[in-house]
């Protein structure tokens, strides 16, 4: 199971949580979300990260041109698209040469037929709580839910994900469950992650899967 960490925002922490060895990290390039991270860390310390962590950037309805443009200066491994993005988007994202992480926001009548169209261009899902904000909202879904995904894209479970609900996040099953995906509920205050609660919780989870 793949383990990313989301909405770093500073370099101390960022090392500190780097040095845990998630298999992904996010970075939220959402000018009006509290992680935004422009201003506290630099395209350089991003791009000196191991290569064997995954850099994902996490944009929400931004144009092709600016996804694209810190795509390269970041390195970024993945972009994760968490706005209305059309599959139009994607699929010109990805043929550009870009690797789309996609996230939807699930509620209790959510579509999974409208995915039909984002499969061929996007490597992986990511669903995520259906909330007021675009993402991070801190509150998780009923995955059950999800028994209505029949597709063939792997996907990244989101939303309100963290020490509380491990138990149960370690009881669900879902065959194209990739990972999880952690964010607020790992932190000390926005965009600064509790460095010994997610080593304990990396600990977990790597527990549970040998
Ligand atoms: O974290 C944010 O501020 C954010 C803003 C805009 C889009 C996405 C954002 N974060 C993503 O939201 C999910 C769920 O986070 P949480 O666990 O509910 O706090 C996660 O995938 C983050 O990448």
């Amino acid at each position: 199971m793949k383990i990313k960490i989301c909405g770093m925002r500073e370099a101390g922490n960022l090392w500190a949580v780097a040095d845990l060895s998630p298999d992904l990290l996010g970075f939220i390039f959402y000018e009006k979300s509290l992680r935004y991270m422009r201003e506290t860390l630099d395209p350089e310390q991003v791009r000196s990260l191991p290569p064997s962590i995954a850099k994902v950037g996490v944009f929400v309805d931004a144009s092709l041109a600016e996804v694209q443009a810190t795509a390269c200066a970041y390195t970024l491994d993945y972009v994760q698209l968490h706005g209305h993005e059309s599959p139009a988007y994607c699929q010109q994202a990805h043929t550009s040469g870009l690797r789309i992480i996609k996230a939807f926001a699930v509620g209790e009548t959510f579509d999974f037929a409208s995915l039909a169209d984002y499969e061929a261009s996007c490597d992986f899902f990511l669903f995520d709580t259906k909330g007021a904000l675009p993402g991070g909202n801190g509150t998780a879904f009923d995955w059950q839910i999800l028994a209505g995904y029949t597709g063939t894209t792997p996907f990244l479970l989101s939303g309100g994900l963290g020490p509380d609900n491990l138990n149960a996040l370690l009881d669900f099953h879902h065959p194209q469950l990739y990972g999880f995906d952690f964010n607020s509920h790992l932190e000390t205050a926005p965009g600064l992650k509790d460095v010994a609660a997610t080593r304990t919780l990396l600990q977990r989870l790597h527990q549970a899967a040998s």
